[in-house]
């Protein structure tokens, strides 16, 4: 399988290391990757022995199955049409995007027509299993989620004392936290939506993880879980687990065999 990757952040060069170097997904390659800073562009072309795409139109020639987005809402929103009408199909780390319905039934259409698909990898959280059985005969009362972070992986939190930086629905969220709160978006699409799931957001400096509680309830009874994620090594802004999830949606892609 021939990946193409958008973004060289923490995300980015974590799945170089992993697919390039550690050989993880069996028979995959990230053939090239486009990022804004050139420079950067160029350090990890050399380390991991992969293309530079000077733009997206040239990645879109290039002969990729598949683009791995871990770059930006703003990057899904403008890429993400043009990817899937190449027929390549397209995982994506920015969930936030998909927050905006128009947006998602805009790319659900060009998928149905171009036969490609798009892959949102669980994140930095789990239990989506959970409420897609629950929300099969439409019997999902509530889900909400709280995240705790540190306030130096939060825009704005004050250094000193825990804050309540947020609360509202999760479509509220996303758009004043953008590079944050992607969670509670992917929450929203496997249980009941944007507008109806409920966010809390706390700064607080004694977290040392990045810790998100979820509460659901349901004719299926109730669902309480606890994800503390440590940060990945370079920046505490982003879990570990958000991108370990998406080497488990490239493996899943290829199983004859699917759990959950
Ligand atoms: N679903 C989930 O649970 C999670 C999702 N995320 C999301 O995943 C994404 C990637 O995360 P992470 O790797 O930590 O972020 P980083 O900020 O470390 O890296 C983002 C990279 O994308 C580049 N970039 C930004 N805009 C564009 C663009 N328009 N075109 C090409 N490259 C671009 C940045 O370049 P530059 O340095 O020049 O800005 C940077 O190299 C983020 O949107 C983040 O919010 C993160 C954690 C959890
Ligand atoms: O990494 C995390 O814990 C969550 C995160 O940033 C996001 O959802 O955008």
């Amino acid at each position: 399988m021939k990946l193409a990757l958008i973004g060289g952040g923490n995300i980015g060069r974590f799945l170089l290391q992993s697919i390039n170097i550690d050989c993880l997904i069996p028979n995959a390659k990230i053939i090239g990757l486009h990022t804004r800073c050139q420079e950067q562009a160029k350090e990890l072309s050399r380390e991991f022995e992969a293309e530079i795409f000077e733009d997206v139109e040239s990645l879109l020639k290039s002969d990729a199955d598949l683009v791995i987005e871990a770059a930006t809402v703003e990057a899904v929103e403008e890429y993400a049409a043009s990817i899937l009408l190449s027929g390549k199909d397209l995982v994506v780390s920015s969930v936030g995007a998909l927050a905006d319905r128009e947006f998602y039934k805009c790319l659900e259409e060009i998928c149905i027509l171009n036969n490609t698909k798009i892959h949102l990898p669980s994140g930095a959280i789990g239990g989506l299993d959970v409420l897609k059985a629950a929300k099969s005969i439409g019997e999902l009362d509530s889900v909400s989620i709280i995240t705790r972070k540190p306030p130096q992986a939060l825009p704005g939190a004050p250094l000193d004392g825990e804050k309540v930086l947020f609360e509202g629905s999760a479509a509220e969220a996303i758009r004043l936290f953008p590079k944050n709160i992607n969670v509670s978006i992917i929450l929203s699409l496997a249980g009941l939506g944007a507008e109806n799931t409920g966010v809390k957001i706390i700064s607080d400096p004694a977290a040392r993880k990045n810790s998100h509680t979820i509460e659901a309830a349901g004719s299926f009874g109730k669902l309480s879980l606890q994800v503390e994620n440590d940060p990945m090594p370079n920046n505490p802004k982003t879990s570990y687990l958000a991108a370990l999830s998406i080497l488990a949606s490239l493996k899943n892609r290829d199983e004859m065999i699917r759990v959950g």
